[in-house]
């Protein structure tokens, strides 16, 4: 499985991401939350070998990222925000035939595979079209039947239900959840906490670049509850978390 240890990464003088560790663990999913900044985004660029680390490692089974070479995707897959690897001239189909083609599968093994992702989320009815005419909710559906074609070991969401709308996001997410029980392990950033309420089995608290919380989702709702209210939500939990954060942040910057 996926396990990431004691990674840095700076840009300049910006220590982006400093000496944060995680193990994924197959069909959960664990959300990375954090404000702004916190460096959420650069950590999963490196989980998925986009980015190398300046220090630590990133391991599958054992064995660093690097050293599978492409083959590393067919065993991990992202959905980035606003990186659809879909070609806008081509139809839906075409496109995921020729995904499929990347993969070694003929086209009767890739329409297979994604038969029910397809109707999961809707997207039938959009194939024959070019997806260059399609909307970006649509685009990004196609995104993670994309992404989920190979059946990889792990799935990386990085803010991928931006900009969907509520029946697209429920449908992501429902096919995001149905991904868990093929064991894939699934780590994801959003900002749309009822997201993350909706689909974290675990939660890593990121700021500054450094893990403050990681444990389950229920652990992180009782660590931090403010008002010791069973039905406090997420967003009132790290309205509470980020609130004190800008509050010290401030603090600091007032006895420079
Ligand atoms: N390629 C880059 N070059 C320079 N600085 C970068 C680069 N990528 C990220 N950073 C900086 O690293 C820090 C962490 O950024 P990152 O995008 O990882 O944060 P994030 O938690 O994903 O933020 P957000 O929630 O706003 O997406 C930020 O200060 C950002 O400006």
């Amino acid at each position: 499985m996926l396990e990431i240890s004691h990674v840095s990464k700076s840009f300049g003088d910006m220590r982006a991401v400093r000496d944060v560790s995680l193990r994924l663990r197959p069909g959960r999913v664990t959300a990375v939350v954090g404000p702004n900044g916190a460096g959420k985004s650069t950590l999963l660029r490196m989980a998925c070998g986009l980015l190398v680390p300046d220090s630590g490692a990133v391991t599958l089974d054992g064995r660093p990222i690097a050293s599978y070479g492409s083959g590393l995707y067919r065993r991990l897959s992202a959905v980035l925000e606003d990186s659809s690897l879909a070609y806008m001239s081509l139809k839906g189909w075409d496109n995921l035939d020729y995904q499929g083609a990347l993969y070694g599968f003929g086209r009767r093994e890739t329409r297979e595979r994604c038969a029910e992702l397809l109707d999961m989320l809707d997207l039938r009815r959009h194939m024959d079209k070019r997806v260059g005419d399609w909307s970006r909710g649509t685009q990004q559906k196609l995104a993670l039947v994309t992404a989920l074609l190979p059946r990889p070991q792990v799935l990386l969401l990085d803010e991928s239900t931006l900009g969907l709308d509520v029946v697209a996001k429920r449908d992501f997410l429902n096919a995001v959840r149905a991904s868990l029980a093929d064991g894939v392990a699934v780590m994801m950033t959003s900002h749309q906490s009822e997201v993350i309420e909706h689909v974290a089995d675990d939660v890593v608290l990121i700021e500054h670049g450094q893990t403050l919380f990681s444990d389950t989702f229920d652990a992180f709702m009782r660590h931090y509850a403010v008002s010791g209210d069973d039905a406090e939500s997420l967003e009132q939990v790290l309205l509470g978390i980020f609130d004190q954060e800008s509050t010290s942040d401030a603090d600091e910057d007032g006895d420079n």
